[in-house]
């Protein structure tokens, strides 16, 4: 069964495409890593699948209750950190569909997350402001806003970028949890170790899919190659530096 079909998407910004022409079915329960070069749209790939923004042609389709039922973690530079908001307040807006964004919460509410604060490590910082958080404690809190969330389909953004090794391991070890519990995971990485250990699927992205299947198959040197040069192909500004995958 699959949690989600996408055909001949096409999405960009400013009717400019960004991720062209994809085809393909994220099954139920997979672990699906997204990775290709900066700026091979997998962050725009991302936002639609999450419905934050709307194809350009072509289309996303999931179930209704699934579509409602959505985890979205953005890349940590899009979170406004001088917003003043606690950790306790932050991570009770993942609770915001069932409870309405001015509802009360109820104990059992607010059991949950506090039960979210510490299976993140986080007990005790509850009234701690958000902009006072560490790297690391900030990512903690925000994968306890998706644990309250207790959504089947988790999107997640470079969820180990710059943070330290214990965090990192941590929040994987939360992430293969949500896939024991038949959650489906697609995350966008940088670290093709994470994905060869703990992702068996992946999507190779250079606005178009290089490959999409097995990770052992898709991370081929051929096909990481074609990826940065497709890519740069695409990339009005691209330097003239071909090191970094
Ligand atoms: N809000 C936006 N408005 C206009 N163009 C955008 C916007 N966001 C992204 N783009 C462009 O869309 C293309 C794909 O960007 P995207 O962020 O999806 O790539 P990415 O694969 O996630 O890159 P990275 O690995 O660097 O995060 C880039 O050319 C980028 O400049």
């Amino acid at each position: 069964m699959s949690a989600v079909t996408i055909r001949n998407l096409t999405l960009g910004y400013d009717r400019h495409p960004a991720v062209h022409h994809l085809d393909g079915r994220i099954e139920a329960g997979a672990m699906l890593a997204v990775v290709g070069p900066n700026g091979a749209g997998k962050s725009t790939l991302l936002k639609g699948l999450a419905g934050a923004i709307s194809p350009l042609s072509g289309a996303v389709e999931m179930t209704r209750s699934d579509r409602h039922a959505i985890a979205y973690l953005p890349q940590a530079a899009e979170i406004d950190r001088s917003f003043p908001i606690t950790v306790f307040e932050l991570v009770a807006m993942g609770l915001w569909r069932r409870t309405g964004l001015f509802g009360g919460l109820s104990k059992a509410d607010r059991q949950a997350i506090e039960q979210a604060l510490a299976a993140v490590g986080l007990t005790g910082f509850e009234a701690r402001t958000i902009g006072t958080l560490s790297g690391g404690q900030l990512q903690r809190m925000l994968f306890a806003r998706l644990l309250v969330q207790d959504a089947r389909l988790i999107l997640l953004d470079e969820p180990f970028t710059a943070i330290d090794a214990k965090t990192c391991a941590d929040l994987l070890d939360l992430v293969r949890r949500w896939n024991s519990e038949q959650r489906t995971v697609v995350a966008v990485l940088h670290d093709m170790e994470t994905v060869r250990q703990a992702f068996p699927q992946s999507l190779l992205l250079a606005r178009r899919a290089i490959a999409w299947g097995p990770t052992d198959e898709v991370l081929t040197p051929e096909n990481l190659l074609a990826a940065r040069r497709m890519t740069e192909a695409f990339d009005d500004h691209a330097g003239i530096c071909t090191e970094a995958a």
